[in-house]
């Protein structure tokens, strides 16, 4: 998420993901083993094999407290890959852990633990319980944790009010909106106080007005909490949206990870550049990307701007004063925009090409 959340230094994982794949079909392990086969493409290695290979060799790490992002169109993998850590599906070769913990040789009972304590999931379809009122369902992860009766319908309760459901704690899951029922899927994955949540598109059903009351519903919730959330998504405004990094899968490969401003002022590749084409830049660039040092005594007059502020605000700011802006940290002058930084990077045009302005 763009906004400002509490850093954690040193950068602390919560899940550390190495080498990992998961292969469909008959006998999958042999594909990552065999450098021939890992390398040949969807189309070749289904033809050979009868494989697929939803993850193909993927390494990252889920930073404590960030928004972790995992977008690309339907089928790139997405939905395997998050499967993949609390083993609702089971990879085929890699190593995954939790704060440390190897994930892959955890029994019966641990990976349990993990997936209703530790990394809760949040589905599209949320499965709520169709005869049970809002405050049950939303009680239902601590009944399954053996929450006593009084302690859960307090926490539920609590809840309920965290995500706008006050007053609706006794209807039923049928008299609630798309929207309504979303809420009360995150307020049960909420009220059992996992270290991390996984959301598997959990908005993509939504209409566009209630989508945008929930995404901004997770970066409310994230931002007074900071809570650690990875976020499967095929739609790129949600990902720059929600996303402090963003990893971006095709064919069940990371083609980039990176935060949003990354992904869209430096894409890794024509595929990237492609998808980012028509994404509003100075929406998403900050004035990092627009700067240039200070000269004269510039440093002493004109707009002042956090480094975190975007194009988009610095245009505002240039335009309502009619003077370069100053991009100031700790009562420091970082550097100054000015309108041909400004249109450089609404234009796309790499910072080494433009010409100064006198
Ligand atoms: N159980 C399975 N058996 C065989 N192939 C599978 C299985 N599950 C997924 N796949 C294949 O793995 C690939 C990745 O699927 P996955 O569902 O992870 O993609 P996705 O990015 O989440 O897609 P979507 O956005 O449509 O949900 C696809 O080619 C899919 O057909």
């Amino acid at each position: 998420m763009n906004a400002p959340h509490t850093p954690t230094t040193p950068a602390q994982s919560v899940f550390s993901v190495r080498d990992l794949w998961k292969v469909f079909g008959p006998k999958a392990d042999l594909v990552p083993a065999d450098p021939e086969l890992a390398a040949l493409g969807a189309a070749e290695l289904r033809e050979r094999t009868g494989c697929t290979a939803a993850v193909r060799d993927v390494s990252f790490d889920v930073k404590k407290g960030e928004v972790f992002v995992v977008m690309g169109l339907s089928g790139s993998g997405k939905s395997t890959l998050v499967r993949c850590l609390t083993r609702l599906i089971e990879p085929t070769s890699g190593t995954i852990s939790i704060d440390g913990e190897d994930v892959l040789s955890m029994d019966g009972g641990r990976l349990r633990e993990l997936r209703r304590h530790r990394a809760s999931m949040v589905f599209q379809h949320f499965g709520l319980l169709p005869h049970r009122t809002v405050l049950d369902n939303i009680a239902y992860g601590l009944e399954i944790q053996g929450v006593g009766r009084g302690e859960r319908r307090e926490r539920a309760a609590e809840f309920a009010a965290k995500v706008g459901l006050d007053g609706m704690e006794q209807r039923r899951p049928g008299q609630l909106s798309g929207g309504q029922q979303q809420r009360v899927g995150l307020a049960r994955a909420l009220a059992v106080d996992p270290e991390v949540l996984l959301f598997d598109e959990p908005f993509s059903a939504l209409d566009p007005l209630i989508r945008r009351d929930m995404q901004e519903e997770v970066v409310r919730l994230h931002r007074e909490e900071g809570r650690t959330m990875v976020f499967i998504t095929h739609d790129l405004s949600e990902a720059l949206k929600l996303g402090d990094r963003i990893a971006l899968m095709r064919d069940g490969r990371i083609v980039q990870l990176g935060t949003p401003e990354e992904i869209v002022g430096a894409p890794a590749d024509d595929y990237v550049r492609d998808f980012v084409r028509d994404v509003p830049r100075e929406q998403v660039l900050t004035v990092r990307s627009a700067m240039r040092p200070a000269l004269g005594d510039e440093h002493e007059s004109g707009p002042a701007l956090g480094p975190g502020a975007t194009v988009h605000e610095a245009i505002e700011a240039v335009a309502r004063t009619g003077e370069n802006a100053r991009v100031v940290e700790d009562g420091r002058c970082l550097g100054v925009v000015d309108q041909a930084g400004l249109l450089g990077v609404v234009a796309g045009v790499p910072v080494a090409t433009r010409k100064a302005v006198a």
